[in-house]
């Protein structure tokens, strides 16, 4: 018999992701967030304490945007050779998502313009509509509030598994390459059979997500009894999922929970997921501490950065599979040797094409 599934859990935050607020999270939060971590993946945050009015005002901001006429938007259309800005042709897993997108990263010398050398990160540079400076202001606020924010969270995640609450730090500090997304649903038309998916099923591949989503319901997440259980929004709140090389670093302890969007049926729907990702030259593996002889390492160790590369060569391409975490399970079918043996084979191709 199957268990009874229950949606992701809501957690009292006890206000630790203040502004100004740098005292270890509270027990009880740390463990509250490593109980939903190891078990439904996500959770949602209420009484967190980051700034509402930088989140309104990002929200206001990102409706202007992709009310903008599409010739303005694709003005600042990302490219195979730059990750960043607006895309309304998104693969997921080699099929179209029903939506728009904009993306924009950390920007390493903002005294430099976006698109000179030294801004040029592994995901692109960024990309910003002309004539729409409080589009500019207000994302990038919001990003700042999301780093910090994300900063916090990883301390809750270290304490919640037993590690020094900067344990892992150095994973990111001062080169991680986070970036915000903005997500637009346009409503399906009517009478249109839902072929496709708002985002079609699968797991973050960075660290954590942060997510913002409004009133309208989408994200689906499927439980541990193999059913999909609706994220219920929840006004204020933040949704926060463990993503893959939490999973990998934890050595299987936290889950990076498949997920998916449906298609917007009725009313649009808008979201803005802040994705918490390592230093391109970040070596990812499982844990000493998490290792011993019931666990033995379940995965390789990952290069964040060639990790990222691969895997938004698979956001374009339709040829091959796209990059998993899975790849480098050990013991797994397919190994990363294999995954980087057909990406080089496509290149090859390409070039003499
Ligand atoms: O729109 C959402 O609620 C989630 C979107 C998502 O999963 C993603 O962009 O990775
Ligand atoms: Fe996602």
């Amino acid at each position: 018999m199957r268990a009874a599934m229950a949606p992701p859990p809501v957690i009292d935050g006890q206000q630790f992701l203040a502004p100004g607020n740098t005292a270890p999270p509270p027990a009880e939060v740390a463990k509250a967030i490593a109980q939903a971590a190891s078990t439904a993946g996500f959770f949602q945050l209420v009484n967190h304490g980051a700034d509402a009015e930088l989140l309104a005002r990002m929200t206001a901001a990102m409706h202007a945007f992709f009310d903008l006429p599409l010739e303005e938007k694709l003005k600042v259309r990302r490219a195979e050779t730059n990750a960043m800005g607006y895309a309304n042709d998104e693969l997921t897993k080699q099929t179209r998502d029903l939506k728009e997108l904009f993306d924009f990263c950390r920007v390493p010398h903002p005294e430099l313009p976006d698109d000179h050398p030294s801004n040029l990160t592994i995901e692109g540079y960024n990309r910003w509509p002309e004539g729409q400076p409080e589009f500019r202001a207000a994302m990038t606020a919001y990003y700042g509030e999301m780093e910090r924010c994300s900063f916090r969270l990883l301390e809750a995640f270290c304490l919640g598994l037993g590690l020094e609450r900067t344990a892992l730090h150095h994973l990111f500090e001062g080169q991680h390459t986070g970036f915000l997304r903005l997500n637009y649903y346009p409503v399906l038309p009517e009478g249109e059979q839902a072929k496709q998916m708002g985002v079609h099923h699968h797991t973050d591949a960075g660290f954590l997500t942060i997510l913002v989503q409004d009133e309208v319901p989408g994200l689906q997440t499927l439980d541990s009894g193999g059913q999909w259980q609706l994220v219920q929004p929840i006004p204020g709140a933040l949704t926060i999922n463990v993503g893959d090389q939490c999973q990998v670093l934890s050595n299987d302890r936290f889950k990076a929970p498949l997920h998916r969007v449906l298609p917007s049926r009725g009313r649009k729907r808008y979201s803005a997921p802040f994705f918490f990702n390592p230093r391109p030259d970040a070596d990812v593996a499982p844990l000493p501490m998490f290792i011993d002889e019931e666990h033995p390492p379940a995965f390789r160790p990952i290069n964040w950065g060639r990790f990222r590369s691969l895997r938004f060569a698979g956001d374009y391409s339709d040829l091959g599979e796209e990059v998993q975490i899975s790849h480098y399970r050990l013991g797994g079918k397919a190994a990363a040797a294999a995954v980087e043996d057909a990406a080089a084979q496509a290149a090859a191709c390409a070039a003499s094409a």
